[in-house]
């Protein structure tokens, strides 16, 4: 959905957009936005403004980060190794400072700003503030890497009453004042699981999940939460895509409407989904 549109094109747009705008005004939307599909300039720029025009016809977004990639940077700047055991960064003091200071630092704050240059009003928060995740150690050998214990949607619901558009790093503490470095994806479908919201968008790099068999790469466009269980016992699902799908089915148990998995990298791939009929990436639904 490209700007380039004449003035007539973009009436033609807004006509066939309103019905969906009236469908989505006043629900809430939670966005996972993170990995290589935030690596892009311009394409953060893009994704920033498509919030920020859903903020306007009333949708109340809800973006949550992640920055893997920028965590690996600053750690191969300082000098450190980067070690991963099963998806999950290892994460001793010295690392959990890092996550710290790059996700609820610099990305949480660049993130605001772009949403701010673009006319919204956003307000940045990590999992700390306000009690919003709490954490317990996952596994001993992980370091400070956070299994979600509670969700405290509250802080993030006074923000949308109040018409900010929250975003939320998913570092988490405890009540001993620890932090915790949480996979952005399970954070994110914590968050959206507590505040019920209508829909859960995973951004990721592929364009949702795949029948990837031989050389058939078709998308799948929706799925239900039973239907998943059948691709994963016939390895279709598999990889990367096991955890990610796992996401989708926790937040549909507790009162996710739908999650949208899709392609971070395609050009307004969030406006596809939510305001035409042609929509993107695959619908994971209960039934
Ligand atoms: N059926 C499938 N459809 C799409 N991707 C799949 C499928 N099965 C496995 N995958 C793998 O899952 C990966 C997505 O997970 P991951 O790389 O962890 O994403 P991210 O970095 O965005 O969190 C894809 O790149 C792909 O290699
Ligand atoms: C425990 C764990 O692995 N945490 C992740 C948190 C960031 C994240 O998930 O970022 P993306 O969404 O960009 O992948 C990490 O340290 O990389």
């Amino acid at each position: 959905m490209p700007y380039s549109y004449s003035n007539a094109e973009r009436a033609q747009i807004l006509v066939e957009a309103l019905p969906y705008i009236k469908k989505h005004s006043g629900k809430i939307v939670v966005i996972k936005y993170g990995g290589n599909a935030m690596i892009n300039e311009t394409l953060k720029q893009q994704v920033m403004e498509d919030i920020v025009l859903l903020w306007h016809v009333g949708v109340k977004i809800v973006l949550v980060h992640g920055g893997g990639p920028e965590i690996n940077d600053l750690m191969k700047r300082l000098g450190k190794k980067a070690e991963f055991v099963d998806g999950l960064r290892v994460t001793d003091k010295e690392t959990i400072d890092i996550v710290q200071m790059v996700l609820a630092g610099k990305v949480n704050n660049t993130l605001v700003n772009l949403l701010q240059m673009q006319g919204g009003n956003a307000l940045g928060l990590s999992g700390a503030d306000g009690h919003l995740i709490k954490c317990k150690i996952k596994d001993p050998r992980l370091g400070f890497v956070g299994e979600v214990t509670e969700v405290n949607e509250k802080p993030v619901l006074d923000l949308l009453e109040k018409g900010y558009i929250p975003v939320v790093s998913t570092v988490g503490c405890d009540d001993q004042g620890n932090a915790y470095n949480i996979n952005g994806d399970t954070a994110a479908a914590c968050i959206a699981g507590a505040l019920k919201a209508e829909t859960f968008i995973l951004m990721t790099d592929v364009p949702g999940i795949l029948r990837d068999k031989d050389d058939d790469k078709t998308l799948i466009p929706a799925v239900t939460v039973a239907e998943t269980k059948q691709l994963k016992e016939e390895g279709i699902i598999a990889g990367g895509m096991l955890p990610k799908v796992k996401c989708c089915e926790d937040a549909i148990e507790k009162g996710v409407n739908n999650v949208i998995i899709m392609d971070g990298r395609v050009p307004h791939s969030i406006l596809m989904e939510l305001l035409t009929d042609e929509g993107a990436g695959t619908m994971v639904t209960g039934e």
